[in-house]
């Protein structure tokens, strides 16, 4: 018997990379509402409520109210919005999180999907904390870019429409209080918020999220090369997220926003100077792909005891 998929706000942006991955696969059945009746709360209950597993690719209220439409005890729920990400009762959908969690993500009937930058962010920083490098009341920082479809269809015509993209590079989240700290700070074990510098490119999809660290500065003084080892160690044998060697990036002049292109890859670099005692923590990924749709379809994969990669594009 195929599972009964339904995509609440599957018009949009996230919704139909979403779509895209769940086609040609029997063992799927996508349950629809017509795009015209796409904010209709009658055509979506009756879709929420038929379906086995729904995934929530909405704004935070709409996302809530997704929720509040389910009146059986057994719809299962992804939620790609920020509305419960650091929720009671919600399990964070970062199956990588650590050892242990894709389990408790496959036995939960409540996911929230991980934001796009906190993807890139915890893949980098929750393995330093898991084993001691980084000190949990470490002052971390955190930078990067990402393509403008990250702000949904209003950020795509704002990039698109007549009047020409606002900037090549914007940075933005100025009031240092952006919606995805508590995430970032909660699921990392970090004692304190994360300064979050984000920006977005004139280009449509890719992110790049850097933390730099000042090894030199830190308790045991770390070397660029426990740092490396240690990432390697927590993604081994991952067919989604990638390492590079040592010797490879070390022979790299840069790492483009379009690193991993319209995949559902991670792919993290560890760049640094022992002699100088400083490292720079990379991630490259599609913040529609693993920032997004990739990480929901992964996540309905492990609920419904799928194989994991099944629809992702690697
Ligand atoms: N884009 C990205 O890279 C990422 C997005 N996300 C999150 O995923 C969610 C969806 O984002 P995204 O796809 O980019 O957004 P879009 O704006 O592209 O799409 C949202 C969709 O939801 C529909 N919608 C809005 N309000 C309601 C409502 N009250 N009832 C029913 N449908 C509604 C919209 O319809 P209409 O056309 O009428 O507005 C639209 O089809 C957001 O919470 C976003 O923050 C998470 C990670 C990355
Ligand atoms: C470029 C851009 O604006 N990006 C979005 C994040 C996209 C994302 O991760 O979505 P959630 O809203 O579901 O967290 C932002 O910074 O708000």
């Amino acid at each position: 018997m195929s599972t009964k998929i339904f995509i609440d706000g599957g018009h949009g942006t996230t919704g139909i990379e979403i779509a895209d991955r769940l086609a040609d696969r029997p063992e799927l059945s996508l349950i629809t509402v017509p795009e015209e009746k796409r904010r209709d709360a009658d055509a979506r209950r009756d879709a929420l409520n038929a379906a086995d597993i729904v995934i929530l690719c909405l704004p935070d209220d709409a996302a809530r109210e997704a929720v509040s439409l389910i009146d059986n005890d057994h719809t299962r729920v992804i939620d790609a919005s920020t509305a419960h990400r650091v929720a009671d009762g919600w399990t964070y959908g970062f199956p990588e999180l650590e050892p242990g969690h894709r389990d408790v993500l496959a036995n939960s009937r409540f996911v929230a999907n991980p934001g796009c930058w906190p993807t890139g962010f915890l893949a980098l920083v929750r393995p330093l904390v898991l084993t001691g490098l980084l000190p949990a009341d470490w002052p971390v920082t955190v930078s990067g870019a990402s393509g403008y479809s990250g702000g949904g269809k209003a950020m795509i015509a704002d990039y698109e429409g007549a009047a020409g993209a606002p900037s090549a590079f914007l940075p933005y989240g100025l009031t240092l209080a952006h919606k995805h700290v508590p995430e970032m700070t909660r699921y990392s074990g970090l004692a304190h918020p994360p300064l979050f510098a984000p920006a977005v490119a004139n280009a449509y999809r890719g992110m790049i999220v850097e933390v730099p660290l000042q090894l030199r500065a830190m308790p045991g003084t770390p070397s660029v090369a426990d740092l490396h080892a240690a990432l390697a160690a927590a993604y081994a044998g991952s067919p989604i997220v990638s390492v590079a060697a040592l010797e490879d990036s070390a022979a790299m002049g840069n790492v483009s926003l379009e690193h991993v292109g319209a995949t559902d890859r991670l792919a993290l670099f560890v760049f640094g100077n022992e002699d100088r005692g400083q490292a720079r923590l990379v991630a490259a990924l599609d913040n529609l792909g693993k920032g997004a749709a990739g990480a929901a379809v992964q996540n309905l994969n492990i609920l419904a005891g799928l194989p994991e990669t099944a629809g992702l594009r690697l």
